[in-house]
């Protein structure tokens, strides 16, 4: 899937409907109840086998009965998960709460297996984001807060009715967001918390929202007052949280938030900042009509992670921080063997690294990664000089010296190397794809390093610009020699 195709879509590449939206006859066919609320287009373009969404069947979206329904059987059948929610209450779409759930799997980029604790603070009757995320994440563990009596026996019986033990739910008697009883335990970290906040300051927001919306939802959006409105609307919600996540620092790796109108974005960017915080990242969730945002910052120096920062729409870039992705392309027959000329080249940097997962296709790796860990800087002109000197001198190794001559630095990051199927450069653009293919020599690969880890992006980018220049040098070397 090219990148271009996934921003049109917007749909998460994990999300299982991605590329497979829900057949509703099918679905109806497979649970009764729904079937009163799906219709069947006899027109002729669905007959003939045209697979659009007539041929899967109609339902009603503006039809809160329908719409619960809907939801009850996609998640009896693809998640195993048997819900009941008053009518009046926020019915969540799922493809849409699993956009996010997916987003925090790529923001975690856990490849261990090790717990994983998040909070959902206002989890709503339906305790969805938890039931999703444990559903397909058995190691997370997940806190959901609500300050709603009715939400909170709700959530507590969907949880119970689903067997589900790794959710605890707690009612927020607190005005804070993040309550106390959160972090009673002292020892206690969190690897995130994550959060739908009421969207509307008051109901004239909702109406003035309804009428002059860029983009309309396309189901109804219907909620009890605790679910839609709170003072100041979402970006004083997301304000405060930011206030409190300052308080509390990396006892949470992450604190995110979904946003529901695009002009809030900026404004808890511009706060974020205000607040010296950095270390962000942004996407867009999108269903259909409807666009939803979300945002995660962090008080420690672990970066977002690569996959995370894929789904970025164009019009969002000019928000992000400083790129924390830096390329370049080179010639080389196969990633493996640019592959060895960037470990040779670390090794010779003092760079520690050890290898990330591989593209599927083990045999003949379209990408492979290195996790790669600095602790000197090794390739400032001034420590190659003072390297030099003392390592002419005496009888230590390189590491040594370096080790007791250098100060200490923490940069990690990773590098990914990759078949690209067409070089941007003006001079290689000649080359066509088939060329490419049919000879292999001529292939072309991006070198791609990610900021995973330090506070220093000055240090990362003269890393970046050593280690490019350096393999470049050796790449037209090896084209030179007999
Ligand atoms: C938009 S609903 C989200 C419900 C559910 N998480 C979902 O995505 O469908 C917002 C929820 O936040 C709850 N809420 C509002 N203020 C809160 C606070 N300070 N702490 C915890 N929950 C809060 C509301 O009661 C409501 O259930």
């Amino acid at each position: 899937m090219s990148k271009r195709k996934l921003k049109e879509t917007g749909m998460h590449p994990n999300n299982p409907y991605f590329n497979n939206p829900p057949d509703f006859i099918a679905l109806a066919q497979l649970y009764p109840s729904l079937a009163p609320f799906v219709t069947v287009k006899k027109s002729s373009e669905s007959l003939q086998g045209n697979p659009g969404s007539d041929a899967r069947g109609i339902i009603n979206f503006q039809d809160p009965s329908a719409l619960r329904e809907l939801t009850y059987c996609l998640l009896r059948k693809d998640f195993s998960i048997d819900l009941n929610i008053p009518l009046d209450s926020l019915c969540p779409p799922i493809p849409n709460r699993l956009n996010y759930i997916c987003w925090i799997e790529d923001l975690l980029d856990n490849e261990s297996n090790k717990e994983i604790h998040g909070i959902d603070i206002g989890t709503g009757a339906s305790c969805i984001y938890p039931l999703l995320g444990c559903s397909r994440n058995k190691n997370w563990r997940m806190v959901a807060t609500d300050i709603d009596d009715r939400s909170i026996s709700f959530a507590k019986s969907n949880a119970k009715r689903n067997h589900v033990d790794s959710i605890k739910i707690i009612k927020n008697n607190s005005t804070d967001i993040f309550p106390a009883f959160l972090f009673e335990d002292y020892e206690q970290r969190y690897d995130f918390c994550m959060c739908n906040p009421p969207f509307y300051k008051d109901e004239q927001d909702i109406q003035d929202s309804l009428e002059g919306k860029e983009s309309q939802p396309s189901a109804v959006c219907k909620g009890t007052a605790n679910e839609m409105i709170t003072v100041g609307g979402e970006t004083q919600f997301v304000k405060q949280m930011v206030d409190e996540s300052v308080i509390h620092g990396q006892r949470i790796c992450w604190y995110t938030s979904m946003l529901g109108k695009r002009a809030s974005v900026d404004t808890v960017i511009t706060y974020l900042k205000e607040k010296k915080i950095l270390n962000y990242t942004l996407t867009t969730f999108r269903q259909g009509r409807t666009s939803r945002w979300a945002i995660a910052w962090s008080h420690g120096n672990t970066h977002a992670s690569r996959t995370s920062m894929q789904h970025i729409s164009n019009k969002m870039i000019k928000l992000t921080p400083p790129k924390k992705i830096l390329s370049f392309q080179c010639e080389g027959s196969t990633v493996e063997t640019i592959m060895h000329s960037a470990e040779d080249l670390l090794d010779a940097l003092l760079i520690k690294h050890r290898s990330g997962a591989a593209s599927p296709d083990t045999e003949t790796p379209t990408a492979r990664v290195l996790h790669c860990t600095t602790e000197r800087n090794t390739w400032s002109r001034a420590s190659r000089r003072v390297l030099a000197r003392e390592c002419a001198t005496g009888s230590k190794t390189t590491k040594e010296v370096a080790d007791s001559v250098l100060s200490p630095v923490v940069l990690e990051f990773d590098v990914r190397v990759s078949l690209t199927s067409q070089s941007t450069s003006a001079e290689t653009q000649s080359s066509s794809t088939s060329q490419i293919a049919a000879n292999p020599a001529q292939a072309f690969h991006t070198v791609e390093f990610t900021w995973t880890v330090g506070e220093d992006r000055d240090l990362f980018e003269s890393c970046f610009l050593h280690f490019r220049s350096k393999f470049q040098q050796d790449q037209s070397s090896e084209i030179r020699a007999p």
